[in-house]
């Protein structure tokens, strides 16, 4: 079976075929660090985080870097605001960031570039750019030209003629400098107050787009297998890039062009700039959601398509993830090794590769285990109640370890002790039950709510059936 992926850069499915057999380039627009995280920037790092694992699993070396945007007017204005630094306020949200993205088990990058770090290649791709008359200077500013590039475009389809007829509203300090009012700002002349580096234009500092081609350059080559980020960025940013980077080098900057859709808000991106946004911190310290309903919410979902958050999305995912972490919880209920290898031809592996193959369908892919899920988790039951399970243990072990391996590609992880039922024995728990049954027939309610919340927060589930029986299990 072979990897088919969805290339922005050619609009449709190709088949994968790496640099160098066996090894992954990759590169992900990393945030601008001037505040907390939310939820949009959430489902593109899980995507892309998704897409390295499975590359991973798939048998590839990847390389996976991903930058910080740390310098930047946002930036910049927080500073003035918290009457703090440019770099204070970077660092601390840079923190933030790996706190945030650890806890939705995003795993690290291989190096995370700083463009304040990448300076010196910056203005060495901008020199270069300069000698080959692909950029200007002008008062201090140096420009793209972006009518010398005959591929200006190419990514985002978008033809500079036709680009010209809504230009006319577009008016900032920049403009007078321009050329062309395309034309976009590689070399930023210094501004009081501001941060600045010597250039051979001049004090000044980086324009956003550069340091992302600055970067690829320095940490992964002239040319990358897989360049992702978010589909807000395919134009300017990617286009941008693309520009900068191949007039520089005369190569092509990536082969596959990968894009994920927006999380909207009643119908519109989810943006700090817009103020309809969710941290990621408010719902998992707030609200108290699982990380993994956060990634389950998200990989229910094709990575290219847009997504609405909304509550009732949340609590589907929330159930979905349920189902999913009794299955993964089963094994240890079982005692069970999860060591060896799993049977890769099993049908339960191929129909998840086959999902995973057709440009990273994390939803079929969802759907390939939750057959497994289901059935462990109904055997988990029995267990509990029975002592015993109506199949072989061996055949359920090696169900198992099939999900518990095939849920970590997609970066989905249920740990046991947060199912730990604080210690309490099978008898304790039958006894707080027969206490919750006469709290019950005494009418009171408030006493029998208690004790059943109670025992939920030690992670022991009770199911009342009709009669006047109860089920339980953790
Ligand atoms: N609502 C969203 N849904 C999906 N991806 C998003 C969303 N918002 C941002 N991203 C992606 O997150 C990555 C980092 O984005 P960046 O720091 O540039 O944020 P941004 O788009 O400026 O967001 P904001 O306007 O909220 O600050 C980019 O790849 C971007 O496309
Ligand atoms: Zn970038």
């Amino acid at each position: 079976m072979a990897l088919v992926v969805y290339n922005t850069l050619t609009r449709r499915k190709e088949p994968f075929e790496p640099i160098e057999s066996g090894h992954v380039k990759m590169y992900c627009c990393g945030v601008t660090v001037y505040d907390f995280c939310h939820l949009g920037h959430a489902r593109s790092y899980i995507a892309w985080d998704t897409v390295r694992r499975y590359l991973t699993w798939r048998g590839y070396k990847v390389r996976y870097v991903q930058n910080f945007t740390d310098i930047d007017d946002k930036i910049l204005n927080r500073a003035r605001e918290e009457g703090s630094t440019m770099e204070a306020v970077a660092e601390r949200n840079i923190q933030l960031y790996f706190e945030d993205m650890r806890r939705l088990n995003i795993l690290d990058a291989d190096a995370y570039p700083r463009a304040t770090n990448t300076i010196d290649g910056i203005k060495r791709l901008i020199y270069e750019l300069e000698q080959k008359e692909f950029a200007y200077a002008a008062g201090g500013d140096v420009y793209y030209a972006v009518q010398h590039d005959r591929e200006y475009g190419k990514l985002s389809g978008r033809k500079l003629e036709d680009m010209q007829a809504g230009a006319s509203g577009r008016v900032d300090d920049e403009e007078p400098k321009k050329r062309y009012p395309f034309d976009f700002a590689l070399w930023k002349g210094a501004k009081p107050g501001e941060p600045a580096w010597d250039s051979p234009w001049g004090k000044g500092r980086p324009g956003w787009h550069i340091e992302c081609s600055a970067m690829v350059r320095e940490f992964l080559g002239e040319t990358i297998d897989i360049h992702v980020g978010g589909a807000d960025l395919v134009f300017p940013h990617h286009e941008n890039e693309i520009a900068q980077s191949e007039a520089a080098t005369g190569k092509s900057l990536a082969n596959y062009w990968l894009h994920n859709g927006m999380v909207n808000v009643d119908g519109e991106k989810m943006s700090k700039s817009l103020g309809n946004f969710t941290t990621i911190r408010d719902l998992l310290d707030k609200k108290g959601i699982d990380p993994m309903v956060i990634r389950f919410f998200v990989l229910q979902a094709s990575y290219r398509k847009p997504i609405d958050f909304t509550n009732e999305a949340l609590s589907a995912a929330q159930n979905g993830w349920e189902t999913l972490k009794d299955g993964l919880l089963f094994g240890f209920k079982l005692n069970s090794a999860l060591e060896g290898e799993i049977d890769r031809t099993s049908q339960t592996v191929q129909e998840f590769q086959a999902a995973m193959d057709d440009d990273f369908n994390t939803s079929g892919a969802l759907a390939a285990l939750f057959p497994v899920a289901k059935e462990l988790q109904r055997q988990g039951n029995i267990l509990v109640h029975e002592g015993k399970t109506d199949t072989a243990p061996d055949i359920l072990q090696v169900q198992w370890k099939t999900l518990v391996e095939l849920a970590k590609v997609l970066g989905l992880e249920a740990e046991p002790e947060a199912e730990s039922s604080g210690g309490l024995s099978d008898s304790e728990i039958e006894t707080l039950i027969q206490q919750r049954k006469d709290a019950k027939k005494a009418k009171d309610f408030a006493e029998a709510d208690r004790i059943r919340n109670d025992l939920q927060v030690q992670g022991i589930t009770l199911i009342d059936k009709p009669g006047g029986e109860v089920i339980w299990h953790r």
